[in-house]
């Protein structure tokens, strides 16, 4: 399990004068589940663009487990917005791919390797199959098949289930718990909908400020049973207001 730590990060695009990240300190426990909510356009990404590297914060530092994200391999899956399976491979080519990146499997290994993570994710038979024949959840589902199989122990969610239909949204997301407490990685979830975060996270990060200088904590209480009861409890609802109240200063028009 990966703890993440940043410690006054900051971060400007070269092409806008402006910070979006400003001295941005917090921590992320291991095996924990945590959202991050905020406005459009407020950041979010950046924050997942700077933890996996695609990035490189402007000053400050980003440390797994204490040490520097630059001395580390592989430690973190990330699974962006669109599933980004490759059309041209099959299903089971595409969650090869990241055992070819990091390289050093035989061709079993891989076959093994595959195969159990199609049968985690309900995919059996569908080894074969080209992504355009799986259905929107189906390739939500392969795709963090192929994040898990980075091996990584920080997963990297950007709103995974937003392009789909509710009733598929909402079934995902308990597949997707159901898939944290067996796996025990820590993810991280990068979400619009205040409805999900409550759902899925131990805790939220709501983006209040722009540039991000801090992330307004909200727990979520122990004992929650993270059900579809739960978020209609008095409890949850007085948080759903907060989160809203809260986010509702940040919104970029
Ligand atoms: N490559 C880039 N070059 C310049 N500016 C960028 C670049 N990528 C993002 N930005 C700007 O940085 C800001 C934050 O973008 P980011 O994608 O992190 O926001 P976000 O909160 O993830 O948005 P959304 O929820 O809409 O996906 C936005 O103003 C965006 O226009």
């Amino acid at each position: 399990m990966s703890s993440l730590t940043f410690q006054n990060v900051s971060y400007q695009y070269d092409a806008e004068p402006i910070d979006i990240i400003d001295n941005l300190s917090f921590t992320i426990e291991a095996g924990s589940f945590h959202s991050i909510v905020g406005a459009s356009g407020c950041g979010k990404s950046t924050i997942f663009h700077l933890i996996n590297g695609l990035l490189r914060p402007k000053s400050g530092s980003i440390r797994i487990d204490g040490a520097p994200i630059g001395d580390k391999k592989h430690y973190c899956g990330y699974m962006p917005q669109k599933d980004l399976l490759f059309p041209w491979r099959t299903v089971g080519e595409n969650l090869g791919l990241p055992l070819e990146i990091i390289g050093g499997y035989t061709k079993a290994e891989c076959k093994e390797l595959i195969a159990d993570a199609l049968h985690n994710v309900g995919l059996d038979h569908c080894h074969n199959k080209m992504p355009h024949e799986l259905s929107g959840g189906m390739r939500q589902r392969a795709a963090f098949a192929r994040t898990m199989l980075t091996g990584s122990d920080l997963l990297l969610l950007d709103e995974p289930f937003s392009a789909l239909d509710f009733l598929t949204g909402i079934t995902m997301q308990e597949w997707l718990l159901e898939q944290w407490e067996q796996h025990k990685k820590t993810i991280i979830f990068i979400t619009h909908n205040v409805d999900e975060a409550l759902f899925l996270s131990q805790r939220i990060f709501a983006v209040t400020s722009t540039p991000i200088n801090q992330l307004t904590t909200i727990d979520i209480p122990n004992g929650y049973h993270h059900s579809r009861e739960s978020l209609a409890s008095p409890e949850i609802s007085a948080l759903r207001n907060d989160l809203i109240q809260s986010l509702r200063t940040n919104v970029i028009l």
